[in-house]
C-alpha cells in the first residue's frame, strides 16, 4: 500500500511549489475538471489545490468520503471554496494571502493608466487599419481623486503607487485602521463620501454577502458624473447589469475590469463588449513572480498541514503562530486527555451537555491563547464516545452540533509568566458518573491535571489529589486507606502481565476513603480486572483509555 499522501492540483501552478509537492506526495494535476470528475477523483485525494477557477463545493466535501483533509487555495480569494462544508467535514482551508498583492496592485495600476489613456481601444483600432488620434484623447491621472474601496494589502498598495502619479488618494474600508491609512497619507472616509468625491473608483475589497453587488443602480446614482471604474477584486461585487446601464448614461465614462460574476463571461456580455469598457481575463495575479511565490507559499501550507503542523494561513481554523504552539504542545496533549478521562467517567442516559473548562495561569488572559486547548479538549470530549473525527477546524462545530457548551474560565495565579499554564481543569456537570469519588463536592466530574518536566498528569480526580503521568491508560480505584493496597493491586497487575507506568494515592485523611491512580502501559483483561474489583478493600474502580 502506498503511505504517501496524494495531492490533486486542479489548476495550473508554479513549478517550484509542484517540486516541492512531489517531494512528499503523489502528486495529480488533471486540470478543467468537470465538477462531475473533480467529485469522482476528490475521494482517492489527501489535498487539493486550486485558483480562482475551481469551484470547491459542498458536493465536493461530501464526494472525499472524509479523505480530503486540506485544500490549498493558491491565491487569496477563497470565494470559490465552501468554507462552511469544508469546516463541517474537518478539512482545512489554507490560502496564500500575500505573494500576489503587488502583481494585483500592479495590475489595477496597469488598468487605470490604460484606461485612462485608451490604451486597449487605441491598439485594437490601429490593428483594425485605422489611424484615430482625436477618438482616443485621455484623461490625465495627475490631482484627480482616486477612491481605494477595501484598504487592505492590494488596496493599500494601489494607493501607496497612485500617490505616486499625483492622485489624490481616498479610501472607504470600515475595518481598516486610521493609522495605517494615515502613514501613507490617505483619508479614510464613509462609502457615500467615496463614491460621491472620486473622478476613479479602485475596487479592493472581498466577495462577501455585505459586499455582493455593492456597486448597484443606487450606488451609480451617487456617483459624479464621467466617474472611471476599476475592478480587480472579484466580478460580484458590481451589479454588471447596473454598470451597463451607468456606462449608457454617461454616470461612469470607463470601467477597466479583471474579474467577472461569471468566469469567463458570456461571450455576447454587453459590458464586455461595450466601447468603454476595458477587460482582461482575470490577470491580477498572474505574474510569473506572483505564481512562484503562491505556489512556494500554498505547497508549503498543504505539505505542512499533512504533516499535521497548524498552518500560518489557516483560513477556517485558528491561526497559532509556529512558537506558541510549540510552548503549549504538552498542554494540548494534556487537554486532549482530560476530555478523554472526563467523558469516560459518565454514566447514566442523560448525556453531556456543559462543560466547564478552567485555565489557571500567571499569565493574563491576552498573552494565553487557549483555542487550541479548547479544541483538543473537545476532541477528547467527543472521540471515545462517537464516530466522529474531531480537529481544529471542526472542534467548535462540532460540539456545537451535539449540543455540547463548553465555558471557558481562567484564574489568575500570582505566579512566574514563565510557564504558560499551571493546571487545567474538566468538570462535566448533570451527570452521573461510573466512579462515584470522581464527583467533586458541588456535584460535577471533575479532573484536574497538569505538565511536569513536558509531561502530562492527572493531578486531581473529584477531591481526590492524584498525581499519575496521563500515558499508556489508568486505573482509579476508591479504596479504604490501609497498608499494603498498592502491593496488592500491583501484584494482580503483575500477574497478569500488565506494567504498571505509575501509582500515586490521594486521601481525605489518614485510613479513611483514599482514590489511588495507577497508570499502565497495557489494557489490562476482563480476568484482571474482576481480581483487582474483588479485593475486599476496594470500593469502587474503573479503567479510562487515553
Ligand atoms: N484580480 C486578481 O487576480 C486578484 C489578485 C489578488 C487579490 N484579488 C482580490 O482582491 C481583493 C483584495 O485582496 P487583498 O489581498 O487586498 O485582501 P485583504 O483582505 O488584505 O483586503 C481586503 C480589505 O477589504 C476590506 N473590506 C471588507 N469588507 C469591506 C466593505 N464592505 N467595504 C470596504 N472594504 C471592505 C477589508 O477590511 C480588508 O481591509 C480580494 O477580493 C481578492 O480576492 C484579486
Ligand atoms: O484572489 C486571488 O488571489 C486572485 O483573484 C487570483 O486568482 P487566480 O489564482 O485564479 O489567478
Amino acid at each position: 500500500m502506498d503511505a504517501k499522501p496524494t495531492i490533486l492540483v486542479a489548476e495550473k501552478f508554479g513549478q517550484a511549489g509542484l517540486d516541492l509537492l512531489k517531494n512528499f506526495a503523489n502528486v495529480d494535476c488533471s486540470y478543467n475538471l468537470t465538477q462531475d470528475e473533480l467529485c469522482t477523483k476528490i475521494s482517492l485525494c489527501d489535498a487539493l489545490i486550486v485558483r480562482s477557477g475551481t469551484k470547491v463545493t459542498r458536493e465536493v466535501f461530501e464526494s472525499s468520503g472524509g479523505r480530503l483533509k486540506v485544500v490549498g487555495r493558491a491565491g487569496v480569494g477563497i470565494d470559490n471554496v465552501d468554507l462552511s462544508a469544508a469546516t463541517e467535514h474537518g478539512c482545512l482551508v489554507v490560502n496564500a494571502p500575500t505573494a500576489n498583492t503587488v502583481a494585483a496592485a500592479e495590475h489595477g495600476i496597469s488598468l487605470l493608466t490604460a484606461m485612462a489613456r485608451n490604451v486597449a481601444q487605441a491598439d485594437a483600432s490601429i490593428k483594425a487599419g485605422k489611424w484615430q488620434r482625436n477618438k482616443y484623447v485621455g484623461v490625465s491621472l495627475v490631482g484627480k481623486k482616486l477612491a481605494v474601496m477595501g484598504f487592505g494589502k492590494v488596496g493599500s498598495e494601489v494607493a501607496r503607487r497612485a500617490k505616486g502619479l499625483g492622485m489624490h488618494v481616498i479610501a472607504h474600508d470600515p475595518y481598516a485602521p486610521a493609522d495605517r491609512a494615515r502613514a501613507i497619507g490617505v483619508q479614510l472616509v464613509s462609502f457615500d463620501e467615496a463614491i460621491s468625491a472620486a473622478d476613479f473608483i479602485s475596487l479592493h475589497m472581498p466577495l462577501t454577502p455585505a459586499t455582493s453587488k455593492i456597486l448597484n443602480d443606487e450606488a451609480f446614482a451617487k456617483m459624479k458624473k464621467g466617474v472611471r471604474i476599476v475592478n480587480v477584486a472579484r466580478g460580484g461585487v458590481i451589479d454588471e447589469e447596473a454598470l451597463v446601464r451607468a456606462l449608457d448614461a454617461g454616470i461612469v465614462a470607463q470601467a477597466a475590469l479583471d474579474v467577472f460574476t461569471e468566469e469567463p463571461p458570456p461571450k455576447d456580455s454587453k459590458l464586455v463588449q461595450h466601447e468603454n469598457v476595458t477587460v482582461t481575463p482575470h490577470l491580477g495575479a498572474s505574474t510569473i513572480e506572483a505564481q512562484e511565490g503562491v505556489a512556494i507559499e500554498i505547497a508549503e501550507a498543504v505539505v505542512g498541514a499533512l504533516k499535521g503542523e497548524l498552518a500560518a494561513t489557516a483560513v477556517n481554523a485558528p491561526m497559532v503562530p509556529a512558537e506558541v504552539l510549540s510552548e503549549l504542545a504538552p498542554f494540548v496533549v494534556l487537554a486532549e486527555k482530560l476530555g478523554r478521562l472526563a467523558v469516560q467517567l459518565v454514566a447514566g442516559g442523560s448525556g453531556v451537555k456543559s462543560v466547564k473548562v478552567t485555565y489557571a495561569s500567571s499569565r493574563v488572559p491576552d498573552d494565553l491563547d487557549t483555542r487550541v486547548l479548547r479544541a483538543m479538549i473537545i476532541k477528547g470530549l467527543i472521540e471515545p464516545i462517537s464516530s466522529v473525527f474531531v480537529n481544529l477546524v471542526n472542534a467548535d462545530f462540532t460540539a456545537k452540533q451535539r449540543g455540547l457548551h463548553i465555558t471557558e474560565e481562567r484564574i489568575l495565579l500570582d505566579g512566574s509568566p514563565e510557564n504558560p499554564l499551571e493546571f487545567i481543569q474538566v468538570q462535566i456537570a448533570n451527570v452521573e458518573s461510573k466512579f462515584a469519588s470522581a464527583i467533586s463536592i458541588t456535584g460535577e466530574i471533575k479532573v484536574e491535571g497538569m505538565v511536569k518536566d513536558g509531561i502530562p498528569h492527572l493531578t486531581k480526580v473529584g477531591s481526590f489529589d492524584v498525581d499519575v503521568t496521563l500515558e499508556g491508560s489508568v486505573i482509579l480505584c476508591r479504596q479504604v486507606d490501609q497498608p499494603g493496597m498498592i502491593g496488592k493491586v500491583g501484584s494482580v497487575l503483575g500477574e497478569e502481565n500488565v506494567n504498571v507506568s505509575f501509582m500515586s494515592v490521594g486521601r481525605i485523611a489518614p485510613r479513611k476513603h483514599a482514590v489511588m491512580a495507577i497508570g499502565v502501559d497495557e489494557e489490562p483483561n476482563k480476568e484482571a480486572l474482576k481480581k483487582i474489583g474483588n479485593i475486599p478493600a476496594i470500593e469502587e474502580f474503573v479503567f479510562l483509555k487515553l
